[in-house]
């Protein structure tokens, strides 16, 4: 049998969990981190002590600071970086990558240029014919680490690369879920930040579980109105890249989101709670993505717009509160309607 290899690009909490989930299941791995001293630490501790302490990483995982030799290693690649430096890893690779090259990312979010979707982003910079595939579902790193039973869609639009790509981190405590609705994944995984924000604000204010049941309801709402128009599927939304993964950051305070929301409702500086978080918090890109999108296509998207001013517009939380108490009265049953 023809050894499984893949590189992972992004040395951060999920880069490396996911590496790690891969080399369990038997792939052999290359985990690429842009830091040369960052990557030095991993190899001397084969630990992300940063990260993800705790997790020890498998004899089949090296790592590197070197994008060339990843694409020596394998054409086949998992980005997992923070969706600002998406495009510019893309635009990295693309000067010395096969033409072969496979691209698959596990990043949660927009191009922040123009908020376009990421599949649409490396499909410009590559080629239509470039197998791509968006990994997306509830999955804190941490708990995947911990080999806690976690399940995650893997999307594209070529079923035989979503299919063995499933198969690279499937796991008798990883299972993967194939789909063909990549916008839909994409959309879910990228929204759903926003909604946690939100959800963070209210629990911080000292709202309760009414609210928060509340909001989480009513962001799903917001995310199918959107994800709809860009052409997702119903039915992804009620799934793992989208419920799911709503449902898991809006309430665990494993959630980054959650916790910058909880933060500003307390009445913490954005900056500071930001700094202390310490790690990506992409619902803070993805608000303002969110937001333009939703304007640029005439969609309601009421919790998404009190988010974006309350980050952007220095609005109170506990104005933002009250400015979507305070909207006109409507029916629940047209919700999905223009
Ligand atoms: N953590 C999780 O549980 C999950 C995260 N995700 C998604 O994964 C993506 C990455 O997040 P996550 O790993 O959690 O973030 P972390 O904050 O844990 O790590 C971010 C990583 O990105 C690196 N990085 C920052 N800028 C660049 C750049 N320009 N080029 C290359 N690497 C860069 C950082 O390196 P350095 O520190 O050296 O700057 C760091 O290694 C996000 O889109 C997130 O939504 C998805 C599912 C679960
Ligand atoms: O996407 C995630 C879990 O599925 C991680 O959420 P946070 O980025 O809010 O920590």
């Amino acid at each position: 049998m023809t050894p499984r290899r893949i590189g992972i690009l992004g040395a951060g909490s999920w880069g490396t969990a996911l590496a790690i989930q891969a080399a369990r299941t038997g792939c052999d791995v290359l985990l690429w981190g842009h830091h040369p001293d960052h990557i030095g630490a991993l190899s001397a501790d084969r630990e992300n002590k940063h990260y993800l302490p705790g997790a020890a990483f498998p004899a089949n995982l090296a790592v590197t600071a070197d994008l060339r030799e990843v694409c020596r290693f394998t054409d086949l690649l998992l980005i997992a970086v923070p969706s600002h430096a998406f495009k510019t890893t893309l635009e990295r690779l693309k000067s010395f990558a096969p033409d072969t090259l496979q691209i698959a990312w596990a990043t949660k979010g927009f191009n922040p240029d123009d908020g376009s979707l990421l599949h649409e982003l490396v499909i410009s910079l590559f080629s239509e014919r470039t197998p791509v595939a968006a990994l997306s579902g509830p999955t804190f790193a941490q708990e995947v680490a911990a080999e806690l039973p976690t399940a995650i869609t893997v999307a594209s639009p070529q079923i035989e690369f979503s299919s063995r790509l499933a198969q690279f981190f499937h796991s008798s405590r990883f299972r993967t879920y194939t789909s063909t609705d990549i916008i839909g994944v994409e959309v879910g995984g990228a929204v759903k930040n926003v909604m946690a924000i939100a959800a963070g604000i209210a629990d911080g204010l000292g709202f309760g579980a009414n609210t928060r049941a509340a909001l989480i309801t009513r962001g799903l709402t917001e995310i199918i109105r959107l994800g709809l128009r860009l052409r997702g599927h119903q039915e992804t939304f009620m799934g793992l890249a989208g419920l799911g993964d709503l449902v898991l950051t809006c309430t665990d305070n494993q959630s980054r989101n959650r916790r910058l929301g909880i933060a500003l409702g307390r009445g913490q500086a954005l900056e500071a709670a930001v700094r202390e978080i310490g790690q990506e918090i992409e619902g803070v890109f993805a608000a303002k993505e969110t937001y333009l999108l939703a304007r640029k296509h005439s969609i309601e998207m009421p919790i998404t717009e009190q988010v974006f001013k309350v980050l952007y517009e220095n609005l109170s939380p506990a104005a933002a509160v009250q400015n979507l108490l305070s909207r006109e009265l409507k029916c629940e049953s047209g919700v999905l309607q223009e």
